[in-house]
């Protein structure tokens, strides 16, 4: 877990201007950049160093200029959608993979590579763990606006076609439903063409107690 809050996180650290420029020139991501956007730049939390030993697998072992140098999320601004339709927990039943709650852009590099030019799915499995993590977490933090932390207690992956390296991609995550202590949620990674790779269903479990 992290020595800080996830709220706390989110609100203070900065957007890398870097990333934002170098997805900017993609066609695929520069919608979602657009100040017109229904989506913010939010920092992705686990990209960065807290000066302890959190999150060393994404701050550091896949964040290198031959792993994964870029990434990017973006989460739903508050208020985008009026009166969304809910269920009894109050889960935004509008949410999909036409209406992501949360998306992040990654750029992908050959050292992740398990075949030649081919991403290993492991690294795509824990791209999905990341990604759906923090949509999992920003939901909980600003809509829902629970206390809490939530760890995975399950991940399903389906590989639809291999991801080539290098190349970007885009992952769309967003929330299913939520029973209790378990958030279920949903995810697409798409390519830059839009064209499906992979999708993943996973549960996140709210601790009982904080660790
Ligand atoms: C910024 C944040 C981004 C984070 C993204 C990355 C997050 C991670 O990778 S976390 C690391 C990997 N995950 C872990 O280490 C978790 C290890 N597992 C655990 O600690 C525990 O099993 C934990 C906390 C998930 C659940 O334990 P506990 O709270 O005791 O659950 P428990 O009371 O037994 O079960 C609660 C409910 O969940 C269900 N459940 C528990 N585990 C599972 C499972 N693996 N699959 C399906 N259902 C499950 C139970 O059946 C029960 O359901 P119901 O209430 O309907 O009867």
């Amino acid at each position: 877990m992290y020595n800080h809050t996830y709220k706390e996180l989110i609100t203070k650290l900065q957007v890398s201007q870097e990333d934002v420029d170098f997805f900017a020139n993609m066609p695929f991501a520069r919608p979602y950049i657009d100040n017109t956007s229904l989506y913010q730049p939010v920092p992705f939390v686990s990209r960065h160093d807290k000066g302890d030993l959190s999150d060393k697998f994404f701050n550091k072992a896949i964040n290198s200029h031959d792993t994964i140098p870029r990434a990017l999320a973006f989460m739903q601004r508050p208020g985008s959608l009026h009166s969304p339709p809910t269920d009894e927990n109050g889960i935004d039943l509008s949410q999909g993979a036409e209406n992501p709650f949360f998306i992040t852009f990654c750029q992908i590099e050959s050292g992740v590579n398990g075949y030649i030019d081919t991403a290993h799915g492991g690294v795509l499995a824990a791209l999905f763990d990341e990604t759906l993590g923090l949509c999992a977490e920003s939901y909980r933090v600003f809509v829902s606006e629970e206390g809490g932390h939530l760890l995975t207690a399950s991940l399903q992956v389906s590989y639809r076609s291999p991801v080539r390296t290098p190349s970007a991609v885009i992952i769309k995550t967003w929330m299913r439903r939520k029973e209790g202590r378990k958030w279920f949620l949903e995810a697409q990674l798409l390519d830059q063409d839009g064209l499906l790779k992979a999708e993943a269903k996973s549960l996140y479990i709210g601790l009982k107690s904080a660790l």
